[in-house]
């Protein structure tokens, strides 16, 4: 029987009187890439961070390698890695400070992190900067250290939150290709992106999160079936109910044409 990684059950959250999420319920499998899409606002990084045990104050139920997040026990985020979609890093520190000091938090002997760090760096194409402060890294320099950081001690469960932005092409290729083989030695991946073609090339499957509820669920074939529509780009312009980009964008540019 597939083994279940992460269950949900009812969520719910609110930030003052706002509803954000308004009941979601789903089950992941080990070995899962679920690509985790939805208009802006509309709960996808919320939900990360509840299961990451960053926001509380919840309803519903969620579970991670069959332990319910509420108990106490955060052994569970030993086992979980996580890209956020903005993230403090520590500037003044090197990519080597940060990373092996991320890596000894985990766990890991310092020499063992500084050898994966390095490597990482390397096979990412900035090992020339692993010795350099972050301050000095350019957008997608940084991008690649969090992702190695969120890898660095071999974690079960990843959560990745608009990954690759900043990303040039050819990174994003090696990236793709990091998901594959992680998602193929059985790492269950939960990303969240609004790149659409990306998310339809490495999901398993997809998840669409709207006015806080599950709007679609299934592999990309699954959806394609279910609408009228050919790509994940319109598809979400299809399940979310949206079709005036022009008339918007329209309206927009004679704004801005105002003077
Ligand atoms: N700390 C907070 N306090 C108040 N409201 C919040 C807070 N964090 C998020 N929200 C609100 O919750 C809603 C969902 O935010 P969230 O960041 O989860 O959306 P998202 O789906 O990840 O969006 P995006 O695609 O733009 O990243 C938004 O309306 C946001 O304003």
């Amino acid at each position: 029987m597939e083994e279940v990684i992460l269950t949900i059950k009812d969520l719910k959250k609110n930030y003052g009187p706002k509803a954000v999420l308004n009941g979601v319920s789903l089950q992941v499998k080990r070995g899962e890439v679920i690509g985790y899409i939805g208009p802006n606002g509309a709960g996808k990084s919320t939900t990360v961070k509840i299961m990451l045990g960053i926001e509380d104050d919840y309803s519903g139920e969620i579970k991670i390698f069959g332990h319910d997040i509420s108990d106490g026990n955060i052994e569970y985020k030993s086992k979980i890695g996580y890209v956020p979609e903005i993230a403090e890093v520590y500037d003044n520190l090197t990519g080597h400070e940060y990373l092996t000091f991320v890596g000894e938090l985990y766990g890991l002997e310092f020499d063992l992190a500084d050898y994966k760090a390095k490597s990482l760096m390397d096979l990412f194409g900035v090992g020339e900067v692993y010795h350099s402060r972050i301050a000095s890294y350019s957008k997608g320099m940084r991008q690649k250290l969090l992702i190695i950081s969120s890898l660095l001690h071999n974690p079960e469960l990843l959560f990745f939150d608009e990954p690759i932005n900043g990303l040039d092409a050819n990174s994003v290729m090696i990236f793709k290709e990091i998901m594959t083989q992680l998602a193929a030695q059985g790492k269950t991946i939960f990303y969240s992106s609004h790149i659409m073609d990306v998310v339809e090339k490495i999901s398993s499957r997809i998840i669409l999160l709207h006015d806080g509820k599950i709007a679609a669920d299934g592999t990309f074939e699954e959806l394609k079936q279910q609408n009228t529509e050919g790509s994940l780009e319109q598809i979400f312009n299809q399940l979310t109910g949206f079709s005036q980009h022009k008339e918007l964008g329209a309206r927009f540019v004679s704004i801005v044409e105002e003077m």
